[in-house]
């Protein structure tokens, strides 16, 4: 494979003192390359939203490299910095909260386009916006002019997308797009995040508690507990036959509708849980071969 759009080489990151505060990314490695999705699964707290920020550059690495296309981002400023920040969209969980409510959609829109798209004459951005809407499968002239307000949240999402597609990005952060969304629209979204990765060939860093939607959405899987990626490598290998106890225990905890609920915790194996509860605090660092393209920290 070539080299990557984005790699974390060893990263950690604490809040507070290096020794009583809270370790939130311990010694991460992943690679994310163009034209597939990376997921980073685990559940609240486990350092996923943190390894988003430092994707996005809004919080430095305590330790270890963030390298955009082979080179180390650490220290960009001005028009370096300008340039990464328009490779690297992020798309927010909120739809509702990432969208000013005293502006309409079109506004948004022209104001990424004039951002990050000098080539687009003025005359030419009503156009622009258009073709963003139309791209994201919303209709323009229904959409455009409306304010944030009027749209249901999965168009309200569908424009965020829009507005971070109108930044010709290489890279999208995608962290829990879904989450904050009726059930009925999830499926359409994350099939939007899936046809633009395709046919715009990006790499998609997709952050999610839910390995469910992992599967339907990535090539890679990460799966991250306790600041530590505890296992990784192929979606499917890894999602059929999980290695690490704590992927075990994920997996266990989907719902499955053939099941009723009273039944539901037979399936979640009480070693498996003791396990977790024991690796939580201490570092593991010897990896074990699980597969082709599979891999797994030993416990
Ligand atoms: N700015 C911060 N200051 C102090 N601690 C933080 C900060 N951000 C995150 N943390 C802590 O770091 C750990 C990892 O948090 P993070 O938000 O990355 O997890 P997460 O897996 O994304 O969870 P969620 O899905 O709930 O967002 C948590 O213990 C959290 O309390």
């Amino acid at each position: 494979m070539n080299e990557p759009l984005l790699r974390f080489d060893t990263v950690s990151k604490t809040f507070g003192s290096e020794t009583g505060g809270v370790r939130a990314a311990r010694s991460v490695n992943f690679a994310l390359h163009s034209g597939r999705a990376l997921a980073i699964v685990g559940e609240s707290g486990s350092g996923k939203t943190t390894c988003a920020r430092m994707a996005m550059l809004e919080y430095l690495p305590t330790s270890g490299r963030v390298l955009f296309k082979g080179e180390p981002t650490a220290g960009r400023r001005g028009r370096d910095l300008a340039t990464y920040r328009q490779a690297v969209q992020m798309i927010f969980q909120d739809p509702f909260a990432s969208l000013n409510p005293a502006h309409t959609i079109a506004y948004h829109l022209k104001r990424t386009l004039r951002l990050h798209r000098p080539d687009i004459r003025s005359a030419d951005l009503d156009a622009a916006v258009f073709e963003q809407l139309a791209g994201v499968k919303l209709d323009p002239a229904i959409v455009a002019p409306k304010y944030p307000h009027e749209l249901s949240g999965g168009q309200r999402q569908r424009v965020n997308i829009a507005r971070a597609l109108a930044a010709r990005p290489q890279v999208l952060v995608a962290d829990e797009p879904t989450s904050m969304l009726d059930v009925s629209v999830r499926l359409g979204v994350l099939n939007l995040l899936n046809e633009m990765k395709a046919a715009r060939n990006l790499g998609l860093l997709y952050i999610t508690h839910d390995i469910a939607t992992a599967r339907y959405v990535a090539e890679d899987i990460a799966v991250m507990y306790s600041g530590q990626i505890v296992e990784w490598g192929d979606c499917g290998a890894v999602i059929d036959n999980p290695q690490h106890p704590y992927t075990k225990l994920l997996l266990s905890a989907v719902p499955d509708p053939a099941c009723r609920f009273s039944d539901a915790a037979s399936r979640i194996d009480p070693g498996a849980v003791e396990a977790v509860r024991r690796i939580a605090a201490k570092d593991q660092s010897e990896v074990v071969t699980a597969g082709e393209n599979h891999f797994v920290l030993a416990v």
